[in-house]
Protein backbone atom coordinates (compact mmCIF):
# COMPACT_ATOMS: atom_id res chain seq x y z
CA UNK A 1 0.00 0.00 0.00
CA UNK A 2 1.64 3.44 -0.94
CA UNK A 3 2.06 5.48 2.09
CA UNK A 4 -0.83 7.98 1.03
CA UNK A 5 -3.24 4.96 0.83
CA UNK A 6 -1.97 3.90 4.33
CA UNK A 7 -2.43 7.51 5.52
CA UNK A 8 -5.97 7.50 4.16
CA UNK A 9 -6.86 4.10 5.85
CA UNK A 10 -5.07 5.22 9.28
CA UNK A 11 -7.80 8.10 8.72
CA UNK A 12 -10.97 6.40 7.72
CA UNK A 13 -10.53 3.84 10.77
CA UNK A 14 -8.88 5.90 13.34
CA UNK A 15 -11.35 5.88 16.56
CA UNK A 16 -11.19 8.81 19.23
CA UNK A 17 -12.71 9.18 22.06
CA UNK A 18 -12.87 13.07 23.38
CA UNK A 19 -14.57 12.16 26.82
CA UNK A 20 -11.71 9.59 27.77
CA UNK A 21 -8.65 11.11 25.14
CA UNK A 22 -8.16 7.36 23.80
CA UNK A 23 -7.76 6.04 20.36
CA UNK A 24 -8.26 3.38 18.40
CA UNK A 25 -5.92 2.49 15.38
CA UNK A 26 -6.80 -0.70 13.58
CA UNK A 27 -5.48 0.75 9.87
CA UNK A 28 -2.21 -2.00 10.25
CA UNK A 29 -4.49 -4.94 10.33
CA UNK A 30 -4.74 -6.12 7.09
CA UNK A 31 -8.33 -6.80 5.61
CA UNK A 32 -10.30 -5.22 2.81
CA UNK A 33 -14.04 -3.57 3.46
CA UNK A 34 -15.98 -6.30 2.17
CA UNK A 35 -15.06 -8.56 5.31
CA UNK A 36 -17.07 -5.46 7.63
CA UNK A 37 -19.73 -6.40 5.01
CA UNK A 38 -19.69 -9.46 5.74
CA UNK A 39 -19.76 -9.78 9.21
CA UNK A 40 -22.11 -7.03 9.42
CA UNK A 41 -25.24 -10.21 10.28
CA UNK A 42 -22.83 -11.37 13.14
CA UNK A 43 -22.12 -7.69 14.13
CA UNK A 44 -25.89 -7.19 14.42
CA UNK A 45 -26.31 -10.70 16.12
CA UNK A 46 -23.48 -9.73 18.85
CA UNK A 47 -25.03 -6.32 19.93
CA UNK A 48 -28.51 -7.95 20.26
CA UNK A 49 -26.56 -10.41 22.28
CA UNK A 50 -25.08 -7.77 24.63
CA UNK A 51 -28.15 -5.86 25.08
CA UNK A 52 -29.95 -9.21 26.30
CA UNK A 53 -27.14 -9.78 28.62
CA UNK A 54 -27.22 -5.63 29.78
CA UNK A 55 -31.25 -6.29 30.01
CA UNK A 56 -30.40 -9.60 32.44
CA UNK A 57 -30.40 -12.53 30.22
CA UNK A 58 -29.03 -15.92 31.22
CA UNK A 59 -25.72 -14.99 29.44
CA UNK A 60 -24.22 -18.54 30.90
CA UNK A 61 -26.49 -21.29 30.18
CA UNK A 62 -24.27 -23.29 31.27
CA UNK A 63 -23.95 -21.89 34.95
CA UNK A 64 -27.76 -20.63 34.35
CA UNK A 65 -26.19 -17.20 35.27
CA UNK A 66 -26.79 -13.71 34.13
CA UNK A 67 -23.68 -11.37 33.70
CA UNK A 68 -24.03 -8.03 34.87
CA UNK A 69 -20.45 -6.78 35.44
CA UNK A 70 -21.45 -3.82 33.07
CA UNK A 71 -24.26 -3.09 36.07
CA UNK A 72 -20.51 -2.17 38.00
CA UNK A 73 -20.73 1.01 37.07
CA UNK A 74 -23.88 1.71 35.92
CA UNK A 75 -26.09 0.40 38.61
CA UNK A 76 -29.19 1.96 36.80
CA UNK A 77 -28.69 -0.44 34.22
CA UNK A 78 -29.40 -3.43 36.74
CA UNK A 79 -32.62 -5.27 37.48
CA UNK A 80 -34.18 -3.36 40.39
CA UNK A 81 -33.50 -5.75 43.54
CA UNK A 82 -29.42 -5.56 42.46
CA UNK A 83 -28.95 -2.07 42.11
CA UNK A 84 -29.28 -1.50 45.76
CA UNK A 85 -26.70 -4.31 46.66
CA UNK A 86 -24.31 -2.48 44.19
CA UNK A 87 -25.19 0.77 45.61
CA UNK A 88 -25.10 -0.06 49.32
CA UNK A 89 -21.94 -2.43 48.75
CA UNK A 90 -19.98 0.21 47.16
CA UNK A 91 -21.16 2.75 50.47
CA UNK A 92 -19.25 -0.14 52.68
CA UNK A 93 -16.82 -0.41 51.38
CA UNK A 94 -16.34 3.69 51.10
CA UNK A 95 -17.07 3.65 54.63
CA UNK A 96 -14.47 0.78 55.86
CA UNK A 97 -11.87 2.20 53.56
CA UNK A 98 -12.03 5.78 55.01
CA UNK A 99 -12.39 4.15 58.57
CA UNK A 100 -9.07 2.19 58.10
CA UNK A 101 -7.41 5.27 57.03
CA UNK A 102 -8.43 6.86 59.67
CA UNK A 103 -7.20 4.81 61.82
CA UNK A 104 -10.40 4.37 63.49
CA UNK A 105 -10.40 0.53 62.76
CA UNK A 106 -7.06 -0.51 63.45
CA UNK A 107 -5.38 -3.59 64.80
CA UNK A 108 -5.32 -4.30 68.16
CA UNK A 109 -2.34 -2.39 70.07
CA UNK A 110 -2.06 -0.37 66.95
CA UNK A 111 -2.82 3.18 65.78
CA UNK A 112 -2.51 2.01 61.82
CA UNK A 113 -2.97 -0.96 59.45
CA UNK A 114 0.18 -0.55 57.09
CA UNK A 115 0.21 -3.30 54.92
CA UNK A 116 -1.79 -5.44 52.87
CA UNK A 117 -1.71 -9.52 52.64
CA UNK A 118 -4.37 -10.08 49.80
CA UNK A 119 -4.91 -13.56 48.87
CA UNK A 120 -7.35 -15.19 46.15
CA UNK A 121 -6.19 -16.31 42.38
CA UNK A 122 -7.35 -16.24 38.66
CA UNK A 123 -9.88 -13.48 38.40
CA UNK A 124 -9.78 -12.83 42.69
CA UNK A 125 -6.19 -11.49 41.84
CA UNK A 126 -5.48 -10.20 38.30
CA UNK A 127 -7.44 -7.49 38.36
CA UNK A 128 -6.45 -6.08 41.64
CA UNK A 129 -2.51 -6.98 41.26
CA UNK A 130 -2.96 -5.02 37.37
CA UNK A 131 -4.91 -2.16 38.74
CA UNK A 132 -2.28 -1.52 41.56
CA UNK A 133 0.01 -1.70 39.59
CA UNK A 134 -0.97 0.72 37.22
CA UNK A 135 -1.87 3.00 39.03
CA UNK A 136 -1.73 3.00 42.84
CA UNK A 137 0.37 6.06 44.56
CA UNK A 138 4.04 6.00 44.20
CA UNK A 139 3.43 6.60 48.38
CA UNK A 140 0.36 4.37 48.75
CA UNK A 141 -1.54 4.57 52.24
CA UNK A 142 -1.11 1.10 52.45
CA UNK A 143 1.73 -1.47 50.88
CA UNK A 144 -0.25 -4.67 48.98
CA UNK A 145 0.99 -7.84 48.82
CA UNK A 146 -0.45 -10.53 46.06
CA UNK A 147 -0.61 -14.20 47.69
CA UNK A 148 -1.90 -15.99 44.81
CA UNK A 149 -0.71 -19.61 44.35
CA UNK A 150 -0.05 -22.20 46.91
CA UNK A 151 3.60 -21.92 46.55
CA UNK A 152 4.60 -22.64 50.08
CA UNK A 153 8.27 -20.70 49.31
CA UNK A 154 6.28 -17.97 47.83
CA UNK A 155 3.92 -17.22 50.84
CA UNK A 156 7.06 -17.79 53.05
CA UNK A 157 8.80 -15.01 50.75
CA UNK A 158 6.03 -12.15 51.41
CA UNK A 159 5.39 -13.60 55.26
CA UNK A 160 9.25 -12.92 56.02
CA UNK A 161 9.65 -9.41 54.42
CA UNK A 162 6.83 -8.62 55.92
CA UNK A 163 8.23 -9.62 59.69
CA UNK A 164 7.42 -7.25 62.23
CA UNK A 165 4.57 -5.25 60.01
CA UNK A 166 2.24 -8.41 60.85
CA UNK A 167 1.19 -7.00 63.35
CA UNK A 168 -0.09 -4.01 61.13
CA UNK A 169 -1.43 -6.33 58.27
CA UNK A 170 -4.77 -6.40 56.72
CA UNK A 171 -4.90 -9.35 55.26
CA UNK A 172 -7.54 -9.84 52.75
CA UNK A 173 -9.28 -13.16 51.03
CA UNK A 174 -10.81 -12.75 48.00
CA UNK A 175 -12.35 -16.10 46.75
CA UNK A 176 -16.19 -16.16 44.97
CA UNK A 177 -16.80 -19.89 45.36
CA UNK A 178 -14.88 -19.85 48.49
CA UNK A 179 -13.86 -23.38 47.70
CA UNK A 180 -10.61 -22.94 45.19
CA UNK A 181 -7.79 -24.68 47.25
CA UNK A 182 -5.01 -22.47 46.52
CA UNK A 183 -6.74 -19.74 47.97
CA UNK A 184 -7.95 -21.83 51.07
CA UNK A 185 -3.96 -22.98 51.20
CA UNK A 186 -2.99 -19.20 51.21
CA UNK A 187 -5.57 -18.24 54.27
CA UNK A 188 -4.43 -21.06 56.22
CA UNK A 189 -0.66 -20.78 55.96
CA UNK A 190 -1.29 -16.44 56.97
CA UNK A 191 -3.70 -17.51 59.83
CA UNK A 192 -0.79 -19.72 60.96
CA UNK A 193 1.67 -17.14 60.55
CA UNK A 194 -0.62 -15.03 62.68
CA UNK A 195 -1.07 -17.21 65.41
CA UNK A 196 2.88 -18.11 65.57
CA UNK A 197 3.31 -14.35 66.48
CA UNK A 198 1.09 -14.13 68.66
CA UNK A 199 -1.96 -12.23 66.59
CA UNK A 200 -5.44 -12.96 66.66
CA UNK A 201 -6.06 -13.48 62.99
CA UNK A 202 -10.01 -12.20 62.93
CA UNK A 203 -9.35 -9.29 64.12
CA UNK A 204 -7.03 -8.75 60.94
CA UNK A 205 -8.90 -10.44 58.10
CA UNK A 206 -11.07 -9.34 55.40
CA UNK A 207 -13.29 -11.91 53.95
CA UNK A 208 -14.90 -10.89 50.14
CA UNK A 209 -16.70 -13.88 49.06
CA UNK A 210 -20.16 -15.27 48.19
CA UNK A 211 -22.68 -15.12 51.11
CA UNK A 212 -22.79 -18.57 52.55
CA UNK A 213 -19.62 -20.20 50.78
CA UNK A 214 -17.59 -22.65 51.96
CA UNK A 215 -14.90 -20.52 53.38
CA UNK A 216 -17.85 -18.26 54.74
CA UNK A 217 -19.15 -21.04 56.60
CA UNK A 218 -15.48 -22.75 57.50
CA UNK A 219 -13.84 -19.48 58.79
CA UNK A 220 -16.97 -18.04 60.00
CA UNK A 221 -16.18 -14.98 58.45
CA UNK A 222 -18.89 -12.67 59.91
CA UNK A 223 -16.64 -13.11 63.19
CA UNK A 224 -13.93 -11.57 60.88
CA UNK A 225 -12.96 -7.37 60.91
CA UNK A 226 -14.98 -7.15 57.65
CA UNK A 227 -16.89 -9.63 54.94
CA UNK A 228 -18.09 -8.51 51.39
CA UNK A 229 -19.99 -9.76 49.13
CA UNK A 230 -19.01 -11.43 45.70
CA UNK A 231 -21.91 -11.07 43.77
CA UNK A 232 -23.18 -14.34 41.81
CA UNK A 233 -23.83 -12.72 38.78
CA UNK A 234 -20.52 -11.34 38.16
CA UNK A 235 -17.51 -13.44 36.73
CA UNK A 236 -13.81 -13.85 38.10
CA UNK A 237 -12.32 -12.11 35.11
CA UNK A 238 -14.75 -9.41 34.68
CA UNK A 239 -14.81 -8.80 38.80
CA UNK A 240 -12.09 -6.12 38.87
CA UNK A 241 -15.10 -3.34 39.33
CA UNK A 242 -16.71 -5.35 41.84
CA UNK A 243 -16.08 -4.91 45.24
CA UNK A 244 -13.07 -7.92 44.46
CA UNK A 245 -10.74 -4.99 42.91
CA UNK A 246 -12.85 -1.73 44.30
CA UNK A 247 -11.83 -2.86 48.02
CA UNK A 248 -8.35 -2.79 47.67
CA UNK A 249 -7.68 -0.20 44.88
CA UNK A 250 -8.90 2.45 47.55
CA UNK A 251 -7.39 0.74 50.33
CA UNK A 252 -4.34 1.86 48.49
CA UNK A 253 -5.27 5.22 47.60
CA UNK A 254 -7.06 4.97 44.09
CA UNK A 255 -9.94 6.92 43.21
CA UNK A 256 -12.30 4.13 42.57
CA UNK A 257 -15.07 6.02 41.84
CA UNK A 258 -12.95 7.78 38.87
CA UNK A 259 -12.31 4.56 37.38
CA UNK A 260 -15.97 2.74 37.50
CA UNK A 261 -16.38 6.54 35.88
CA UNK A 262 -13.92 5.78 32.93
CA UNK A 263 -15.64 1.86 32.69
CA UNK A 264 -19.05 3.80 32.06
CA UNK A 265 -17.95 6.19 29.66
CA UNK A 266 -16.31 3.60 28.02
CA UNK A 267 -19.70 0.85 28.25
CA UNK A 268 -21.83 3.36 26.58
CA UNK A 269 -19.03 4.49 23.94
CA UNK A 270 -19.15 0.20 23.01
CA UNK A 271 -22.73 -0.12 23.17
CA UNK A 272 -22.89 1.71 20.20
CA UNK A 273 -24.44 -0.96 17.31
CA UNK A 274 -22.34 0.34 14.49
CA UNK A 275 -18.59 -1.20 14.28
CA UNK A 276 -16.46 1.67 13.17
CA UNK A 277 -17.97 4.53 16.04
CA UNK A 278 -17.71 1.40 17.88
CA UNK A 279 -13.90 0.69 19.97
CA UNK A 280 -14.98 -2.93 21.14
CA UNK A 281 -15.90 -3.65 17.91
CA UNK A 282 -13.46 -2.56 16.05
CA UNK A 283 -11.29 -4.63 18.32
CA UNK A 284 -13.45 -7.58 17.84
CA UNK A 285 -13.39 -7.18 13.96
CA UNK A 286 -9.34 -6.62 14.15
CA UNK A 287 -9.37 -10.16 15.72
CA UNK A 288 -11.41 -11.78 13.60
CA UNK A 289 -9.63 -10.28 10.74
CA UNK A 290 -6.32 -11.38 11.80
CA UNK A 291 -7.29 -14.48 12.81
CA UNK A 292 -9.94 -15.82 10.65
CA UNK A 293 -12.41 -16.08 13.53
CA UNK A 294 -10.32 -19.03 14.49
CA UNK A 295 -7.67 -17.39 16.76
CA UNK A 296 -4.86 -18.21 13.86
CA UNK A 297 -2.53 -15.32 15.78
CA UNK A 298 -1.96 -14.73 19.01
CA UNK A 299 -2.27 -11.34 20.97
CA UNK A 300 0.97 -10.08 21.66
CA UNK A 301 0.61 -6.95 24.27
CA UNK A 302 2.88 -4.46 24.17
CA UNK A 303 2.28 -1.40 26.50
CA UNK A 304 4.88 1.36 26.32
CA UNK A 305 4.98 2.21 29.59
CA UNK A 306 5.90 0.22 32.99
CA UNK A 307 3.23 0.97 34.90
CA UNK A 308 1.31 -1.41 31.90
CA UNK A 309 3.66 -4.81 32.69
CA UNK A 310 0.73 -6.46 33.83
CA UNK A 311 -2.00 -5.83 31.63
CA UNK A 312 -0.93 -8.83 29.32
CA UNK A 313 -1.36 -11.00 32.40
CA UNK A 314 -4.60 -9.59 33.35
CA UNK A 315 -5.64 -10.14 29.79
CA UNK A 316 -5.00 -13.54 29.53
CA UNK A 317 -6.87 -14.56 31.91
CA UNK A 318 -9.59 -12.57 30.46
CA UNK A 319 -9.42 -13.78 27.35
CA UNK A 320 -7.95 -17.18 27.51
CA UNK A 321 -10.31 -18.22 30.00
CA UNK A 322 -13.31 -16.46 28.07
CA UNK A 323 -12.81 -17.72 24.47
CA UNK A 324 -10.85 -20.63 24.97
CA UNK A 325 -13.54 -23.49 24.78
CA UNK A 326 -13.65 -26.97 23.10
CA UNK A 327 -17.42 -26.26 21.86
CA UNK A 328 -19.70 -23.60 20.38
CA UNK A 329 -23.12 -22.83 21.26
CA UNK A 330 -24.29 -25.60 18.92
CA UNK A 331 -22.38 -28.12 20.66
CA UNK A 332 -20.13 -28.24 18.02
CA UNK A 333 -16.16 -28.86 18.69
CA UNK A 334 -14.31 -25.85 17.49
CA UNK A 335 -11.60 -25.40 19.70
CA UNK A 336 -11.24 -21.61 19.78
CA UNK A 337 -9.52 -19.11 21.43
CA UNK A 338 -6.88 -16.43 21.01
CA UNK A 339 -3.19 -16.87 23.08
CA UNK A 340 -2.22 -13.76 24.78
CA UNK A 341 1.34 -13.29 25.81
CA UNK A 342 3.39 -9.77 26.14
CA UNK A 343 5.37 -7.41 28.54
CA UNK A 344 6.65 -3.96 27.75
CA UNK A 345 8.05 -2.07 25.72
CA UNK A 346 10.86 -0.59 24.76
CA UNK A 347 11.52 -3.58 27.35
CA UNK A 348 10.74 -6.33 24.95
CA UNK A 349 12.51 -4.55 21.67
CA UNK A 350 15.27 -6.39 23.32
CA UNK A 351 13.89 -10.12 23.88
CA UNK A 352 11.35 -11.29 21.51
CA UNK A 353 10.74 -8.51 18.93
CA UNK A 354 13.39 -10.34 16.98
CA UNK A 355 11.40 -13.04 16.49
CA UNK A 356 8.12 -10.96 15.96
CA UNK A 357 10.27 -9.15 13.00
CA UNK A 358 11.88 -11.92 11.02
CA UNK A 359 10.52 -15.52 12.82
CA UNK A 360 7.25 -17.34 12.46
CA UNK A 361 4.54 -14.94 11.73
CA UNK A 362 2.00 -16.26 14.25
CA UNK A 363 0.43 -13.11 16.26
CA UNK A 364 -0.55 -9.71 15.66
CA UNK A 365 1.06 -6.86 17.87
CA UNK A 366 -1.55 -4.75 20.24
CA UNK A 367 1.05 -1.62 21.20
CA UNK A 368 -0.74 1.16 23.89
CA UNK A 369 0.77 4.33 23.33
CA UNK A 370 0.80 6.88 26.30
CA UNK A 371 1.17 10.06 25.66
CA UNK A 372 1.99 12.16 28.59
CA UNK A 373 5.34 11.08 29.50
CA UNK A 374 5.75 11.55 32.86
CA UNK A 375 3.79 14.01 35.53
CA UNK A 376 6.69 16.64 35.94
CA UNK A 377 9.12 18.24 33.25
CA UNK A 378 11.72 16.17 31.22
CA UNK A 379 15.32 16.83 30.97
CA UNK A 380 16.80 16.53 27.59
CA UNK A 381 19.37 13.43 27.53
CA UNK A 382 20.21 14.84 23.06
CA UNK A 383 19.02 18.20 22.10
CA UNK A 384 15.49 18.10 21.66
CA UNK A 385 15.26 14.77 22.81
CA UNK A 386 13.82 13.59 26.20
CA UNK A 387 14.10 9.77 27.15
CA UNK A 388 10.05 10.03 26.72
CA UNK A 389 10.92 11.01 23.08
CA UNK A 390 13.17 7.61 23.05
CA UNK A 391 10.51 5.95 24.03
CA UNK A 392 8.01 7.45 21.57
CA UNK A 393 10.47 6.63 18.64
CA UNK A 394 10.97 3.01 20.14
CA UNK A 395 7.23 2.64 19.51
CA UNK A 396 6.82 4.05 16.49
CA UNK A 397 9.94 2.28 14.91
CA UNK A 398 8.43 -0.94 16.03
CA UNK A 399 5.62 -0.51 14.73
CA UNK A 400 6.78 0.11 11.50
CA UNK A 401 9.36 -2.41 11.10
CA UNK A 402 6.84 -4.90 11.89
CA UNK A 403 4.45 -3.39 9.57
CA UNK A 404 7.34 -3.05 6.58
CA UNK A 405 7.89 -7.21 6.86
CA UNK A 406 3.95 -8.30 6.56
CA UNK A 407 3.02 -8.24 10.38
CA UNK A 408 -0.20 -6.88 11.70
CA UNK A 409 -0.57 -4.40 14.44
CA UNK A 410 -3.21 -2.45 16.31
CA UNK A 411 -2.57 0.52 18.33
CA UNK A 412 -4.60 1.91 21.57
CA UNK A 413 -3.41 5.71 22.65
CA UNK A 414 -4.05 6.81 25.99
CA UNK A 415 -3.27 10.72 27.20
CA UNK A 416 -1.82 8.77 30.07
CA UNK A 417 -2.14 6.18 32.54
CA UNK A 418 -4.80 6.87 35.21
CA UNK A 419 -7.86 5.66 37.56
CA UNK A 420 -10.31 6.94 34.03
CA UNK A 421 -8.37 5.16 31.32
CA UNK A 422 -7.81 2.04 33.48
CA UNK A 423 -11.36 1.70 34.06
CA UNK A 424 -11.61 2.39 30.54
CA UNK A 425 -9.03 0.02 29.26
CA UNK A 426 -10.85 -2.80 31.32
CA UNK A 427 -14.10 -1.96 30.03
CA UNK A 428 -12.89 -2.03 26.30
CA UNK A 429 -11.45 -5.39 26.51
CA UNK A 430 -14.69 -6.77 28.24
CA UNK A 431 -16.74 -5.75 25.95
CA UNK A 432 -14.35 -6.95 23.19
CA UNK A 433 -14.36 -10.49 24.28
CA UNK A 434 -18.27 -10.44 24.69
CA UNK A 435 -18.76 -9.41 20.97
CA UNK A 436 -16.07 -11.47 19.84
CA UNK A 437 -17.11 -14.36 21.31
CA UNK A 438 -20.59 -13.85 19.86
CA UNK A 439 -19.17 -14.02 16.89
CA UNK A 440 -17.71 -17.06 16.71
CA UNK A 441 -20.89 -18.31 18.63
CA UNK A 442 -19.18 -19.37 21.69
CA UNK A 443 -20.12 -18.96 25.42
CA UNK A 444 -17.40 -16.24 26.89
CA UNK A 445 -18.90 -16.96 30.95
CA UNK A 446 -17.70 -20.07 31.61
CA UNK A 447 -14.96 -22.69 32.35
CA UNK A 448 -15.06 -25.86 32.25
CA UNK A 449 -11.42 -26.91 31.01
CA UNK A 450 -10.17 -25.31 34.40
CA UNK A 451 -12.85 -27.72 36.06
CA UNK A 452 -10.80 -30.87 34.56
CA UNK A 453 -7.65 -29.80 36.10
CA UNK A 454 -8.72 -29.14 39.52
CA UNK A 455 -10.94 -32.82 39.66
CA UNK A 456 -7.03 -34.03 38.54
CA UNK A 457 -5.06 -32.36 41.57
CA UNK A 458 -7.92 -33.62 43.38
CA UNK A 459 -7.57 -37.68 42.77
CA UNK A 460 -3.62 -36.76 42.87
CA UNK A 461 -4.26 -35.95 46.55
CA UNK A 462 -6.25 -38.58 47.10
CA UNK A 463 -3.72 -40.89 45.95
CA UNK A 464 -0.99 -39.77 47.93
CA UNK A 465 -3.03 -40.38 51.26
CA UNK A 466 -3.76 -43.85 49.77
CA UNK A 467 -0.31 -44.23 49.14
CA UNK A 468 0.88 -43.02 53.14
CA UNK A 469 -1.87 -45.02 54.64
CA UNK A 470 -0.56 -48.33 52.57
CA UNK A 471 2.98 -47.89 53.55
CA UNK A 472 2.38 -46.85 57.07
CA UNK A 473 1.10 -50.52 57.45
CA UNK A 474 3.65 -52.02 55.41
CA UNK A 475 6.50 -52.64 57.08
CA UNK A 476 8.76 -54.17 54.32
CA UNK A 477 9.92 -51.76 51.32
CA UNK A 478 8.14 -52.06 47.96
CA UNK A 479 8.88 -51.58 44.21
CA UNK A 480 7.37 -48.72 42.47
CA UNK A 481 4.83 -50.93 40.51
CA UNK A 482 4.13 -52.94 43.87
CA UNK A 483 3.01 -49.82 45.06
CA UNK A 484 0.85 -49.08 42.32
CA UNK A 485 -0.56 -52.17 42.30
CA UNK A 486 -1.53 -52.48 46.00
CA UNK A 487 -3.07 -48.98 46.09
CA UNK A 488 -5.07 -50.32 42.93
CA UNK A 489 -4.16 -47.71 40.25
CA UNK A 490 -1.40 -50.37 38.10
CA UNK A 491 -1.36 -48.48 35.67
CA UNK A 492 0.01 -44.75 37.39
CA UNK A 493 3.44 -46.29 38.36
CA UNK A 494 4.36 -43.15 37.23
CA UNK A 495 2.21 -40.70 39.64
CA UNK A 496 3.04 -43.10 42.18
CA UNK A 497 6.75 -42.31 41.10
CA UNK A 498 6.53 -38.49 41.51
CA UNK A 499 4.44 -38.58 44.79
CA UNK A 500 7.05 -40.26 46.62
CA UNK A 501 10.03 -38.36 45.24
CA UNK A 502 8.13 -35.62 46.12
CA UNK A 503 7.51 -36.24 49.74
CA UNK A 504 11.21 -37.62 50.49
CA UNK A 505 12.75 -34.09 49.16
CA UNK A 506 10.37 -32.40 51.61
CA UNK A 507 11.18 -34.72 54.53
CA UNK A 508 8.05 -36.08 55.19
CA UNK A 509 8.58 -39.81 55.80
CA UNK A 510 9.24 -41.31 52.44
CA UNK A 511 12.44 -43.36 52.31
CA UNK A 512 13.44 -43.99 48.66
CA UNK A 513 16.31 -47.06 48.50
CA UNK A 514 18.16 -47.55 44.87
CA UNK A 515 19.54 -45.92 42.47
CA UNK A 516 17.56 -42.47 42.15
CA UNK A 517 18.67 -42.71 37.83
CA UNK A 518 16.45 -46.03 37.68
CA UNK A 519 13.03 -45.46 39.03
CA UNK A 520 12.16 -49.25 38.24
CA UNK A 521 15.17 -50.39 40.90
CA UNK A 522 13.77 -47.76 43.71
CA UNK A 523 12.09 -49.34 46.93
CA UNK A 524 9.92 -46.83 48.97
CA UNK A 525 8.81 -47.32 52.69
CA UNK A 526 7.24 -45.32 55.26
CA UNK A 527 9.06 -43.87 58.27
CA UNK A 528 6.43 -42.88 60.75
CA UNK A 529 7.03 -40.75 63.88
CA UNK A 530 7.63 -43.69 65.88
CA UNK A 531 9.45 -46.07 63.68
O1 LIG B 1 -12.73 -16.57 43.27
P1 LIG B 1 -12.59 -18.05 43.22
O2 LIG B 1 -13.91 -18.74 43.30
O3 LIG B 1 -11.64 -18.53 44.27
O4 LIG B 1 -12.02 -18.45 41.80
C1 LIG B 1 -10.77 -18.02 41.36
C2 LIG B 1 -10.59 -18.31 39.90
O5 LIG B 1 -10.74 -19.68 39.65
C3 LIG B 1 -11.44 -19.88 38.43
O6 LIG B 1 -12.71 -20.30 38.73
C4 LIG B 1 -10.85 -20.93 37.60
O7 LIG B 1 -9.52 -20.67 37.36
C5 LIG B 1 -11.45 -18.51 37.78
O8 LIG B 1 -12.44 -18.37 36.84
C6 LIG B 1 -11.59 -17.65 38.97
O9 LIG B 1 -11.29 -16.34 38.69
Amino acid sequence: MTSKKLWQRYQDWLYFNDSLGLYLDISRIPFDDGLLEQLQPKFGKAFADMAALEAGAIANPDEDRMVGHYWLRDPDLAPSHLKKEIETTLIHIEDFVRRVHHGIIHPPYEPQFTDIISIGIGGSALGPQFVSDAIAPDIPPLNIHFIDNTDPAGIDRILTRLKDRLKTTLVIVISKSGGTSETRNGLLEVKHAYREAGLYFPDYAVALTMEGSKMDEQEQCDRWLAKFPIFDWVGGRTSELSPVGLLSAALIGIDIHTMLKGAKIMDEATRVPDVKNNPAALLALSWYAVGDGKGEKDMVIIPYKDSLLLFSRYLQQLVMESLGKEFDLDGNTVHQGITVYGNKGSTDQHAYVQQLREGVGNFFATFIEVLEDRAGPSIEIEPDATSGDFLFGCLQGTREALYENGRASLTITLERVDALNIGALIALYERAVGLYASLININAYNQPGVEAGKKAATQFLLLQQTIVKLLRQTPEPLSLEALAEKVHTPDEVETVYKIVRHMAINHRGMILQGDLHKPSDILVSYRTEDS
